[in-house]
Order: structure tokens, then C-alpha cells, then sequence
């Protein structure tokens, strides 16, 4: 018999079977299919914490794959030479993919799509990242949402259809094409010994991510309005770590936090309009790329921000040693647990870009490193929200206070006592976990005295504002 020509399916940043169009895509005329990962430029470029979580994702879905009877191929170059060898080696007549949105990945997977179609091959993308595609979703004279509240108008009353099954099977090519070694990649290279610390976090793959998903929607919900606001309380979905690799698709999140709101739990809405920010900032990414690398708002080039990575001030915020408690507990979550609190984020975001008058860029590439739920948009929109350059963010003079932040989100001082060593009579063993973790030339230890603050809430509010209205625009 015949062989039908088989279909490559590029596993990018959707690690899952459940709710993957592509996946579905890829086996739905019968014909073999040959999942592919490319390690690509754009994965070169991954910092540390994310390169490594993504291996970490990569060797647990090739499991996956294997309990079905398939496999995950690993390949290694450029993605279209990549993908043109293994059609002519596998004689693959189409390849799919899910879109990406990034400005990086659009521009390789335009590049992909038109030179495989001018071979004669079947090039067709999927949606499977999102809930809506970024240009469906338009302002009545046609434009994009510069603005979350109008965005979320619209969409939260759209259809969202339900997630779909997963194949029970990926059929097999009868020879399978080769595939490099995933440790010879050496993701975790750059983790160097904090990856066994921050291991001991981590949520990897479809089923876990799934749990989570479930384990949440039955207690934490309900409470999910309130309690997310409270660093110290476990009281949001942690699915970002998962959501940044397509593990669990949006959809399936969106469809239990709607059964969650039907079941008359208080924090489920909330739920639906945190996952349309994520929808939001790729929605701002799409329409204008320039967010992820340049002031959204020109005007801001003209912002005396400090551009010195090594200023010692930006050495002390990186290293969580800064004096002001709940920046230090934030960033010391970062380096430990390689994710940080949605509050401790906007704190450590506004601490950094006004406290310190330091450019957004320094911390959003010190976040792109660091974090294992790295996102381009949400870190990109994040940043740019915190700084007051971005389109919807909030104003340079609003200066989060971190002290006055402290008291009313750590009443108890549970989250800095949790992370924070320094001048305990007994640390935690996460605070302590820290100074494991640390490269040992940052020279740290528990012992040391907690540092006095680099600059305090008032004298770096009163300097940004200052700089604030002696600005040019
Ligand atoms: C400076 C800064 C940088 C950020 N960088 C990232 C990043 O690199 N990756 C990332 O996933 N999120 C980022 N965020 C957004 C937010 O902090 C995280 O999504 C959230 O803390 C993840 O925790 P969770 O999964 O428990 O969220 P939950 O509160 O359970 O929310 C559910 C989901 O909604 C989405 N979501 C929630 N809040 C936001 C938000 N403000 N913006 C966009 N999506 C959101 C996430 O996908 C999240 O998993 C950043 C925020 C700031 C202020």
C-alpha cells in the first residue's frame, strides 16, 4: 500500500493536545504526522528562566506524544531550511502550525508560509493562542483598543466556542525522520544552580496545567476578586507558567471560568477579565509591534531615564536588596520561584521606572530573563502600563508608595517575612533559599544586615515628579 504524504505539525508554544486546532488540523484527512520543534533563533534568544522552563515543556510533551504512539522531532537551524529538509526527506505535503504574534515570529512565519506555498507545499497557520484573533476586535470606526475598558466591552460579550477534543492518536510516518537529543540542546545552561531551586515550583505540562486549572476553579475563584490583590494569600490561577507555553489553551480557562460565574462563584468574572488583559496586551502587540522595544508614547523618548544597567541602584533592585521590603520580597519571589505576584510586579515595575527613574527596557529584559512565565505581550504591556509611556497605563504621577503598599497588601507581613532573611531570628525556608539560588559573585549571604533604602518612597517620589514636570511634553 501506498503511504498518504504526511502532514509536519511545528509544535511552537502549544505544548498540548487538548483544544489545539492544529494538532486537529494536522491528523484530520488520516495522514501521518510528523510533530517537529525547531530550536530556531528565536529560541536562541530566550532568556535564562524561560529557555529552560521551555525544554522542561518540550521533554515533558514529547511523552506525551509518545503515549499516543507518536513522536516529538528536534531539529535544530533556521525554520524554513528546517522545514523544507524534512519534507523532502519525509516527502510531507503540508505543514501546520498555531500563529504566533509577536513581531519576531510574524515576520519568520510570513517568510515560512510564502516560500513553502511557492514549493508547492500546504502552509496554513491556526489560531490556538488567543481567544480572539488581534484583528477581530475593532473600535466602530475600525481601529484598535488603546484602552482595556472599551476592549473588554466587546469581547465579554463575544462567543468564545468551546475548547475541542484531542486526537486519541497522531498517525505514525513509517519511518520516523531523525531528531536531535534535547539535552544536546543544553537549555538550562544559563539556570546554572538556580534551576534546581526553582524547579521545585514548577507546574510542567498538559496535566499539571490542567490540575491547576481545576484545583482552581473549585476553591480559589470564588474568592478570586479579593484575594488577588494579596501577595501572601494563594489566591490566583498561577496558569501564566502554563498559558506562556500552550499547555492549557485560553479557551479552556475562559470556558471554566464561565462555568465557575454560571455556578454563582463571586471571583469568576474577574478570572474572565484577567484572561482578556492577556487578550488585550496581544491585541496591542499585534497593531503596534514598536511596544515590546520603544516608548508606545514617542514623547517619552525625550524622559531622563537612567540607561546604566550597572548603576548601583539598578544593581540593588535586581538583587532585591533595594531596602524597601516589599520590592526586595518581590524580587527575591522572582529569583526563587521564577514567577512573581501580579501586585509585586506593578510595585517592582513602578519602584524601578520612577523611584529609581530607571527605563522600563532594563527591567522588562531583567523580567525576560528571569521569568519561567515570560509572555512578549503581557511583559511588554506590563512594563509600559508601569512606566506611564504606554498606550492605557497608568499616569507618571501616580508613584506606587511601597511602604503605604506594603501595609495595605501585606497587612500581616506574611509576604515579606516569607522572603525576606535579613534580621530574622528565623527565616524562612524560602527566604534562605535565596541565597542558594544567587550566582555566589553577587557575594550575599542571610547574615548581612538588611540594607538601608537605595532611595526612599518620599525622595524618589519627589525626584520622579520632579523630573515629571520638568519634562518637555
Ligand atoms: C511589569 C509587569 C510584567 C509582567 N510580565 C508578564 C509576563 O511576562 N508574562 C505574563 O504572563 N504576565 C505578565 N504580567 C501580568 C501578570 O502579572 C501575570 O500574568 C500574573 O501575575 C500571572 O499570575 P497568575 O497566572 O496567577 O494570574 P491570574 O491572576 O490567575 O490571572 C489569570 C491569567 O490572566 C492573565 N493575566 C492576569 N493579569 C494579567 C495582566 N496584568 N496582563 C496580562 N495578562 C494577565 C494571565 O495569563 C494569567 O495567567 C506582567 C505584569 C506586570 C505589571
Amino acid at each position: 500500500m501506498v503511504e498518504l504524504s504526511p502532514v509536519i505539525w511545528w509544535v511552537r508554544r502549544d505544548l498540548r493536545l487538548s483544544d489545539n486546532p492544529a494538532a486537529l488540523a494536522a491528523c484530520a484527512g488520516g495522514r501521518p504526522v510528523i510533530p517537529v520543534f525547531i530550536h530556531d533563533d528565536g529560541v536562541a534568544r530566550l532568556g535564562a528562566a524561560p529557555k529552560w522552563r521551555l525544554g522542561l515543556g518540550l521533554e515533558c510533551f514529547a511523552s506525551t506524544l509518545a503515549r499516543i504512539g507518536s513522536r516529538l522531532v528536534l531539529r535544530r537551524g533556521d525554520a524554513l531550511e528546517v522545514l523544507r529538509a524534512l519534507v523532502a526527506q519525509s516527502g510531507a505535503g503540508a505543514v501546520v502550525w498555531t500563529r504566533a504574534y509577536d513581531p519576531d515570529s510574524v515576520a519568520r512565519d510570513t517568510r515560512v508560509k510564502t516560500a513553502l506555498k511557492q514549493d508547492g507545499i500546504e502552509a496554513r497557520s491556526l489560531a490556538g493562542h488567543l481567544l480572539f484573533e488581534p484583528w477581530t476586535v475593532a473600535t466602530g470606526q475600525g481601529a484598535f483598543y488603546k484602552v482595556y475598558t472599551p476592549f473588554w466591552k466587546v469581547v465579554r460579550t463575544r462567543e468564545v466556542p468551546e475548547p475541542c477534543a484531542a486526537p486519541r492518536a497522531l498517525p505514525a510516518p513509517a519511518t520516523w525522520p531523525e531528531s536531535d537529543m534535547l539535552d544536546s540542546w543544553q537549555m538550562g545552561t544559563a539556570m546554572r544552580k538556580g534551576a534546581e531551586i526553582v524547579a521545585t515550583h514548577l507546574r510542567v505540562g498538559e496535566e499539571a496545567a490542567q490540575a491547576r486549572l481545576d484545583e482552581f476553579a473549585a476553591s480559589a475563584i470564588a474568592d478570586y476578586a479579593t484575594a488577588r490583590d494579596f501577595p501572601a494569600c494563594n489566591g490566583t490561577s498561577r496558569l501564566s507558567e502554563n498559558l506562556a507555553y500552550g499547555e492549557i489553551s485560553p479557551r479552556t480557562c475562559w470556558h471554566a471560568g464561565l462555568r465557575a460565574m454560571h455556578e454563582g462563584k463571586a471571583g469568576a468574572e474577574t478570572f474572565l477579565k484577567e484572561l482578556a488583559w492577556r487578550e488585550f496586551a496581544y491585541h496591542l502587540l499585534w497593531h503596534s509591534p514598536h511596544i515590546a522595544t520603544s516608548n508606545w508614547r514617542p514623547e517619552w523618548d525625550a524622559f531622563p531615564w537612567n540607561t546604566d544597567e550597572n548603576a548601583p541602584e539598578v544593581i540593588a533592585w535586581r538583587q532585591g536588596r533595594t531596602g524597601m521590603e516589599f520590592v526586595d520580597a518581590a524580587m527575591r519571589e522572582l529569583f526563587v520561584t521564577g514567577t512573581m505576584h501580579n501586585r509585586g510586579r506593578m510595585i517592582v515595575a513602578s519602584y524601578l521606572t520612577k523611584h529609581l527613574m530607571t527605563h522600563w527596557r532594563i527591567g522588562l529584559d531583567w523580567f525576560a530573563d528571569t521569568l519561567i512565565d515570560w509572555d512578549p505581550a503581557a511583559n511588554a504591556m506590563g512594563w509600559q502600563w508601569s512606566a506611564g509611556s504606554g498606550p492605557d497605563a497608568t499616569p507618571y504621577f501616580r508613584v506606587f508608595n511601597p511602604v503605604t503598599q506594603l501595609a495595605r497588601f501585606d497587612p500581616g507581613r506574611r509576604y515579606v517575612d516569607t522572603w525576606i532573611a535579613e534580621g530574622r531570628r528565623r527565616p524562612s525556608r524560602k527566604a534562605l533559599s535565596y541565597f542558594e539560588a544567587v550566582p555566589p559573585s553577587w557575594g550575599l549571604s542571610a547574615q548581612d544586615a538588611y540594607p538601608a533604602p537605595v532611595v526612599t518612597a518620599e525622595a524618589g517620589r519627589k525626584r520622579a515628579l520632579e523630573a515629571y514636570q520638568a519634562r518637555k511634553f
